[in-house]
């Protein structure tokens, strides 16, 4: 028995992820929110013929408890997305505060649910989640996940489409380590599983590197003001909450990079912080998934030369982002 709970299940993101979730025949109960359009998003997906029961809930008589009761897994694309000429940081005035009071709700009403934030900017609403976890006294540095699935679907596509071959996409693996946005996001192209062509220029792995980072501007920049990625988003969404869900049921070995807390425990977090020489509290890294979430934080493995510039390039801005997420809590009555 699974129990999936989406947290702005109306949106552009929530609509098509939660339509992914109710086909994922592992989810027996899928919970709904949003504050507007719910019940008729819920009332929709339910005569889907899979397993799952779709409950939909509105903000009056504690929908966000109700929606929440039971979850196993909490999915949270809440928020606004961008405009074009916006950074993600530019989202933070907004989504901080709507993340902040729907993290609260989840300390409550599902403290040992598995967390998985898709809220923009990622590299500070998972700080965010995590400090107001902490200040309830429920914080499992286990449990929480900022959603990077996105920028390694990219990688996997662009590696394809470079090598000329589409069908290779689905099977080919880049991970992709540091945070979720710009330069923060570090794709490791010389660990991809396909390797690039041989002859492949620096002018040229720069311009696929730069890709990746910037993938999500190309579709802001493509919608032209009707906002970001949510239809690739919702399939890489549905994708790291599936690998979670295998991983909880007991399959062991599910690797993926996701943005994750660096403590002590899990295991690896103190390792990787001595590998990235940086005593930074949050990394995207390749993870192996385990019963209890994060069972391990993985190294990065070998990098090349042009990939540490990369890594180095992108601390500051991470460390930035972190302490943003974590001050605007401090600075906050919960
Ligand atoms: N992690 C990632 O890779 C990606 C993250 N995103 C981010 O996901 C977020 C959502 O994007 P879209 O779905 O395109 O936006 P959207 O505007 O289409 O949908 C957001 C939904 O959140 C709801 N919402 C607002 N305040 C809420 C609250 N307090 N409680 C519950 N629901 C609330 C809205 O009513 C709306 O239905 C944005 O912040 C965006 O930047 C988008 C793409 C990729
Ligand atoms: O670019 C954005 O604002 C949305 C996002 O995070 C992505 O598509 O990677």
């Amino acid at each position: 028995m699974v129990k999936a709970v989406v947290l702005g299940a109306a949106g552009g993101i929530g609509q098509p992820l939660s339509l992914l979730l109710k086909a994922n025949p592992a989810v027996t109960e899928l919970g709904l929110y949003d504050i507007v359009n719910t019940p008729g998003v819920a009332a929709d997906l339910s005569h889907i013929s899979t397993p799952a029961k779709v409950v939909g809930y509105l903000p009056p008589d504690d929908g966000l408890a109700k929606t929440l009761k039971g979850a196993d897994i909490v999915v949270i694309p809440a928020g606004v997305p961008r405009k074009p000429g916006m950074t993600r940081d530019d989202l933070f005035k907004i989504n901080a505060g709507i993340v902040r009071d729907l993290a609260t709700g989840i300390a409550k009403a599902a403290p040992k649910a598995f967390v998985l934030v898709i809220s923009n900017p990622v590299n500070s609403t998972v700080p965010i989640v995590a400090e107001v976890f902490k200040q309830h006294g429920v914080f499992d540095p286990k449990r929480l996940f900022g959603v990077t699935t996105l920028d390694v679907v990219r990688a996997s596509t662009f590696v394809a489409e470079v090598i000329g071959d589409l069908g290779k996409a689905p099977s080919i693996t880049v991970p992709v380590v540091g945070g979720h946005s710009g330069i923060t996001i570090v794709p490791l192209l010389s660990q991809s599983s396909t390797p690039l062509p041989s002859g492949f220029a620096q002018a040229e792995l720069e311009k696929l590197t730069n890709r990746i980072q910037y993938g999500g501007d190309e579709v802001v920049k493509a919608k032209d003001g009707a906002g970001s990625a949510t239809l690739s988003m919702a399939y890489a969404g549905a994708e790291f909450a599936q690998k979670v869900i295998r991983a909880i049921k007991g399959e062991k070995g599910i690797v993926a990079p996701t943005f994750v807390h660096l403590s002590s425990e899990p295991a690896g977090g103190a390792a990787l912080k001595k590998e990235i020489g940086k005593d930074l509290e949050y990394f995207s890294a390749p993870v192996e998934l385990g019963p209890d979430g994060v069972a391990s934080i993985k190294s990065l493995a070998k990098l090349t030369d042009y990939e540490k510039g990369l890594i180095d390039a992108a601390i500051p801005e991470l460390a930035t982002n972190i302490e943003k997420g974590v001050s605007f809590i401090s600075a906050s009555k919960l």
